[in-house]
């Protein structure tokens, strides 16, 4: 039996701090965060389908994608909950796109939100023949966070 991997990747913008960071993280900014997710499966082979010989089709794994993330995420600010001053000061702009996260949003902490929301809507498919297997998400073109299903 062989097994594949494939890569959807996406992008968005969004705001975030790092409150008690001891360098530039601590002030408001932004990134133009990249999202891949990596699916593990066997290739469908129902003959004369839509899916014949993929694992899923990369224009589902992307709309799964946007309504689950790019949609909600897409600029707006991700605030920690423990970040009161931020939350009441977002809480003042009328109508504003605000994330609240229960934890500091570094790209760890959002690659595995992110994992959590996809991983049941992913893995759901295909009578869960398929498996989210990797979440990365980049932070900048430099610095990134794997979440890895073991
Ligand atoms: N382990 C983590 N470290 C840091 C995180 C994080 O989420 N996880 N986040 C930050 C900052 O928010 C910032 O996004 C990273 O800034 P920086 O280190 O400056 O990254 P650059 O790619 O812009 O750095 P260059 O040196 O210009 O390549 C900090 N640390
Ligand atoms: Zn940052």
């Amino acid at each position: 039996m062989k097994f594949f991997e494939i890569t959807r990747h996406l992008e968005f913008d969004a705001g975030h701090r790092i409150p008690n960071h001891q360098g530039q993280c601590r002030h408001l900014h932004g990134h133009r965060y990249q999202i891949e997710v990596t699916l593990k499966g066997e290739l469908s082979e129902v003959t004369g389908s839509s899916n014949e010989g993929m694992i899923m089709d990369f224009g589902d794994i992307k709309r799964i994608m946007q309504e689950t993330i790019i949609e909600p995420w897409d600029h707006s600010f991700f605030v920690a909950k423990s970040d009161v001053v931020m939350v009441d000061f977002l809480n003042t702009i009328p109508g504003h796109k605000t994330t609240v996260i229960d934890h500091i949003p570094t790209a760890e902490n959002l690659a595995k939100f992110a994992f959590e929301l996809l991983a049941p809507k992913l893995n759901s498919q295909f009578d869960g023949k398929i498996k989210l297997q990797r979440l990365r998400l980049y932070e900048t073109p430099n610095c990134w966070a794997d979440v890895i299903e073991e």
